[in-house]
């Protein structure tokens, strides 16, 4: 395993949100977070990036990340793509990735290998960029350095079907170069990109195992996740 959580709880407010997540992310391969709205996936993600405060541990690649803060953990090679891509809108797709740029050696023609496109449009603001694209550049800033975990927050949320497709296409050339954590809730993408999942619901892990079996396995999925796994329907 390349990410070991191990028992861990948030409480936020009042509210005891993660109530003890454990799972495991395989290396070289794309893991799944799944679970309904609210269930704790992105305070999950949170919680291994050091985000958020909590108990239990982070094992990271060998190393026990447990309460260390958030930029030990990303040197210590855990790229990160948030639900809002975190794009500089002003800023040309150039400067985004060179604000990124944190190694001695950053990867830019692995970057520009996967996506050309941030090559042709590198003079280009980010935020005259397509969703899609956004979501290349918010990957590609991830891959400039050497990650050996890339965690991407929802890359499909808000998307037209269409970008949906390049998005996926985006992921697909991200896992060849890194282990991918997703969290998503589009279905159909998880179906054609995750080698594992991890559903979650109400704080809790309900239930961990190769993607391609709960996926086909629609009673189950629907009662664990409340939707349909054929026809393409969002969560
Ligand atoms: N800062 C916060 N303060 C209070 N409650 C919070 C906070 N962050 C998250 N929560 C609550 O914790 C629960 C889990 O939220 P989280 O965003 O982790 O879920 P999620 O599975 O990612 O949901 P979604 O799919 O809607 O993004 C929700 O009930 C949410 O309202």
């Amino acid at each position: 395993m390349i990410l070991d959580v191990i028992d861990v709880h948030v409480r936020i407010g009042g509210s005891h949100i993660l109530q003890g997540v454990t799972f495991g992310v395989r290396a070289d391969g794309v893991t799944a977070l799944l679970g309904r709205n609210g269930a704790g996936k992105t305070t999950t993600v949170r919680a291994v990036l050091g985000l958020v405060p909590g108990t239990g541990r982070v094992v990271f690649d060998g190393a026990d990340i447990t309460g260390r803060p958030t930029h030990t953990i990303v040197r210590h090679g855990v790229g990160y793509a948030p639900e809002d891509r975190g794009i500089f809108g002003a800023l040309t797709v150039a400067e985004n990735l060179r604000l990124a740029e944190r190694d001695p050696l950053p990867r830019y023609d692995l970057v520009f290998d996967l996506f050309p496109e941030l090559r042709s449009r590198a003079r280009q603001p980010a935020g005259t960029l397509s969703g899609g694209q956004q979501q290349m550049v918010a990957i590609g800033r991830a891959l400039l350095n050497d990650n050996r975990l890339l965690i991407v927050d929802e890359p499909t949320k808000g998307l037209a079907p269409l970008v949906v497709g390049e998005v996926a296409e985006a992921l697909t050339r991200a896992g060849t170069a890194t282990t991918v954590l997703l969290v998503e809730q589009n279905l159909p993408l998880v179906r054609r990109l995750a080698t594992d999942v991890v559903v979650l619901d109400q704080g809790r892990v309900v239930h961990t195992g190769p993607a391609a079996e709960l996926l086909g396995d629609p009673e189950r999925a629907r009662a664990l996740l409340g939707v349909a796994t054929r026809g393409g329907r969002r969560a």
